[in-house]
């Protein structure tokens, strides 16, 4: 991977009269990277994809492809494959009929084309499947035909959309290995669709997670989990998500928040530990509790004021209906505006928030002003 940018959306939009698919996207995929387009349903990622495909035209804004103005190409002079959730195979045609069969239509000699095929067979785990219909092949090995296609047209930019929808759990897993593994050997430019969270952060370079036509927050995936820029993308961003409180359940215990009506807290499963009596920050009722081998998750319910998630190591025996007291590092929490969502600078130092006031007054600055937000 390369920052040169090797797919650049500038100021990209696109409606259907009422319908916003995206809103003024500016997005550069470096050379080589694995990009996923993250988000709810509907929320403008498809649409993304399909203008950089050329299947659709934006309204305004300009697309660039390795430098090119690609806004007006045809697909095909894009130099792109696509992968799609529906494999999109021809039924009739064999397994290495299915492979070639846009090389044939480019008119590619067929020594060449069958060099290209045994190429791919061999990338995708897929020899001694030649002779097969796609009928008679398990939804992994579709998808990796479909996937050969890709690789026999030899485009150093590949576009997938959901393309492991169809599949079980186990073997989404492992097809997401060898679709990364494949990515890597060829040093492709993948831009990949998903709404699953998991997926996105397990397989990208790069995260892009997008909200209503537009781009919510972008990065690494460690990027992301660890500094989300808003509360949208704490709560989407991690399994199990943020758990974000308002911060009145807090500052009502603590009295550390100058203004708690008007911030969010969150805090990770992982930052949040067991504490006794007298080092509890605050307390909750068990709501449930998932045993998982290595760890437990438990969901505690804040009295009128949500639930938190704690995640604890092995097994936690707590029964549903307890009472329990629960601590953690003002490092960790996370804080939000409660109106915006936007990240608000962090609390490393609690005391700092009211630093300024009179002892038991609480100090009328803004969230953050004091504190230092932690790296
Ligand atoms: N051809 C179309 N005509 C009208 N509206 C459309 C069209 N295509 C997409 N939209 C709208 O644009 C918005 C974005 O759609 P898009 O398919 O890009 O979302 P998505 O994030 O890919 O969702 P999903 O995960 O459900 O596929 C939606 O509100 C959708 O209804």
């Amino acid at each position: 991977m390369t920052d040169t940018p090797f797919v650049q959306l500038q100021g990209i939009s696109k409606h259907w009269g009422a319908s916003l698919g995206v809103d003024n996207l500016d997005l550069s995929v470096p050379r080589g990277a694995f990009v996923v387009l993250l988000g709810p349903s509907g929320c403008g990622k498809s649409t993304t994809l399909r203008l950089i495909a050329g299947l659709e035209e934006a309204d305004s804004g300009r697309i660039l492809i390795d430098g090119r103005d690609a806004t007006y190409a045809s697909p095909a002079e894009r130099s792109l494959s696509m992968v799609f959730q529906s494999y999109a195979l021809f039924p009739h045609l064999s397994v290495a009929e299915n492979i070639v069969f846009g090389l044939k239509v480019r008119k590619i000699a067929r020594d060449d084309r069958d060099a290209r095929l045994k190429r791919a067979l061999a990338l995708t785990g897929l020899e001694g499947y030649e002779d097969r219909k796609p009928g008679e092949l398990s939804g992994g090995q579709r998808q990796r035909v479909a996937l050969a296609r890709a690789v026999v047209a030899d485009h150093p930019l590949c576009l997938m959309d959901e393309p492991l929808s169809n599949l079980d759990a186990k073997l989404r897993h492992s097809v997401r290995q060898e679709i990364r593994a494949l990515q890597r050997r060829l040093a492709m430019t993948v831009i990949y669709v998903t709404h699953d969270q998991t997926e996105a952060m397990t397989m990208a370079d790069m995260v892009v997670l997008m909200k209503n036509g537009r781009i919510e927050q972008s990065g690494s995936p460690a990027a992301l989990y660890k500094r989300p820029a808003t509360s949208f993308a704490a709560n989407f961003v991690g399994s199990p998500p943020m758990s974000l409180l308002p911060g009145t359940a807090v500052a009502a215990v603590t009295g550390h928040f100058p203004d708690p009506e008007a911030v969010t807290i969150g805090l990770r499963a992982e930052s949040v530990r067991l504490a006794g009596t007298h080092d509890a920050i605050v307390h909750g009722s068990v709501r449930q509790s998932e045993f998982l081998g290595a760890e437990t998750f438990v969901v505690l319910e804040m009295p009128g004021e949500g639930t938190l998630t704690a995640r604890l190591a092995g097994e936690v025996d707590l029964s549903p209906g307890s009472s329990v007291g629960l601590a953690w590092d003002w490092a960790d929490v996370h804080l939000f505006d409660r109106e915006s969502g936007n990240r608000l600078p962090g609390l490393s130092d609690p005391a700092a928030w009211n630093k300024s006031a009179p002892s038991g007054e609480v100090a009328s600055t803004a969230p953050g002003s004091c504190a230092a937000e932690q790296e």
